[in-house]
């Protein structure tokens, strides 16, 4: 369960949120510039708020009113971007690796053989990520994230670079992870209506507030 109740600042805009988010796939819509991807980056510990909490199954990863502070890479979420953000000198079996430095010492994290079946990159660990397709190198990102142990994930448009097809094909993969792995995630998205399959809950972010969505 993540609990978030707060306020930001930043310029002229105020993001504002008070929800609790429970398992499965959160998607999150909104038009340009509402709000969504500042709502990923408190959550993730890349911005502070300017006042409120965050908690995280009964972990405080912020609280202004008591100066609690968890650092980014202390919090257990994995990330995926619109761009897969893989590191371009290290072959994709590089790149998963990579992500279990950052599960926690006491689970060790997934097999990365059990997350590498999951996401069907067997085929593609010895090659380097300029060699794979968009689609493929979201699914190395994904499978990084996951090798990290997360507790959540957050997605912040990660198909948006991809053609309509290239993201109906990633949809499976997703259903696998939401079923299989159990792990919460928020999804951010300006393709809604291609998630209906996906999506277990949903949120409209407007002008800054956080609301119930379709
Ligand atoms: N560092 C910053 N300085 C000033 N304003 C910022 C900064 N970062 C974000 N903003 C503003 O905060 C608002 C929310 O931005 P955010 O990126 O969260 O929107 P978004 O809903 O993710 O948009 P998009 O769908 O286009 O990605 C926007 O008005 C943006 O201009």
């Amino acid at each position: 369960m993540l609990e978030i109740a707060l306020t930001h600042q930043i310029g002229e805009f105020r993001l504002s949120a008070e929800l609790a988010i429970g398992p499965g796939v959160t998607v999150i819509t909104g038009p340009s510039g509402a709000g969504k991807t500042t709502l990923l980056a408190l959550v993730a510990g890349l911005a502070r708020p300017t006042r409120g909490r965050i908690v995280l199954d009964g972990t405080v990863l912020v609280d202004t009113t008591t100066r609690r502070w968890l650092p980014p890479h202390r919090r257990r979420i994995g990330q995926v971007f619109q761009d897969a953000r893989l590191f371009p000198h290290l072959s994709v079996r590089q790149n998963l690796l990579y992500g279990r430095l950052f599960a926690g010492a006491d689970t060790g994290g997934p097999a990365p053989g059990a997350i590498i079946d999951l996401l069907d990159i067997a085929p593609l660990l010895s090659r380097r990520p300029r060699d794979l397709s968009g689609g493929e190198r979201q699914r190395v990102a994904i499978g990084r994230a996951l090798l990290s142990a997360p507790r959540l994930l957050l997605l912040d448009e990660p198909l948006s670079a991809l053609d309509p097809a290239r993201r109906a094909e990633m949809l499976p993969y997703l259903i696998r992870l939401r079923d299989g792995a159990g792990l919460p995630m928020l999804y951010v998205t300006h393709q809604a209506d291609e998630l209906a399959e996906l999506a277990t809950t949903w949120l409209h972010v407007e002008k800054g507030r956080v609301l119930p969505g379709q």
